[in-house]
């Protein structure tokens, strides 16, 4: 990108965002840019998104990472305090625009080893102190992580019963899960408060935003942990995929 393509690249993210009265200020949109760039460019030799330019990246990377902050800002127990958990982060969405724009701790989780090796890569030259890695599955992490996490964060990752049980043994009492779909089916909410009973947690939001120039509808659904789980978790590896709660 030329520095005046850089320039009205931060000038556009700035606005979309102010559409959604998030604020982002010159410094970190010009990280939230770069790792953009960075994603772009890696993609060249590795497969991390169908996204490969900059104007439909920053509508459907950026814009819709950062509609997760004002939910997990509210979430943590002290603004920009806390530890946040991207699971399923693939090359850094939300996990690393959250990571930008707070200052609290974020883990970025993901069971495929290139992913996150691009991730750190990404990290390091951004120059990012509050980012930690985490190569495994979910499942594996809440053996020894167990409510470790005052937020949990999905996009694009599984349905939400499945995310549900991912997030219940990684919480924190009082912690919450806060995640985005695109259309969610009346089948996919009702197993999802089904589930959420299971494991103790409770829908406590649910709000619908439209991406810019018609890029999607997105929900963004919030889920607090209220209670401890009815049952056993976490199941064996693929089990909340195989067979459902
Ligand atoms: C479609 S990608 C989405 C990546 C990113 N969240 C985004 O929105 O661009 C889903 C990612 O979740 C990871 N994933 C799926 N199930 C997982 C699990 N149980 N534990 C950890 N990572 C998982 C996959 O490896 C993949 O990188």
């Amino acid at each position: 990108m030329t520095t005046e393509d850089f320039s009205k690249s931060v000038e556009l993210l700035q606005n979309y965002c102010s559409d959604y009265l998030i604020d982002v200020t010159d410094g970190q949109a010009i990280l939230l840019l770069k790792h953009l760039d960075l994603v772009i460019e890696k993609n060249k030799v590795l497969n991390l998104t169908r996204i490969d330019n900059v104007e439909d990246g920053i509508i459907r990377h950026l814009v819709d990472s950062l509609l997760f902050l004002p939910f997990v800002r509210n979430c943590l127990e002290k603004p920009d305090d806390g530890d946040v958990l991207d699971i399923g982060t693939g090359a850094g969405f939300p996990g690393i625009p959250l990571a930008i724009t707070l200052s609290s701790r974020v883990t970025l989780l993901d069971s495929v080893q290139k992913k996150i090796r691009a991730d750190q890569e990404f990290i390091n030259t951004l120059g990012l102190s509050n980012v930690n890695f985490s190569m495994e599955r979910a499942e594996l992490l809440a053996k020894h992580r167990s409510q470790n996490f005052n937020v949990c964060t999905a996009r694009a990752v599984a349905e939400t019963n499945v995310l549900i049980e991912y997030a219940a043994p990684l919480l924190k009492m009082g912690g919450s899960l806060v995640i985005s779909k695109g259309n969610p089916s009346d089948e996919e909410v009702s197993d999802a408060l089904r589930v959420s009973k299971i494991c103790g947690l409770e829908l406590v939001s649910r709000e619908t935003f439209e991406l810019p120039k018609h890029s999607g509808h997105r929900e963004l659904m919030v889920f607090t942990k209220t209670s401890y789980p009815s049952v056993k978790l976490p199941r064996k590896p693929g089990d909340a995929k195989r067979r459902p709660l």
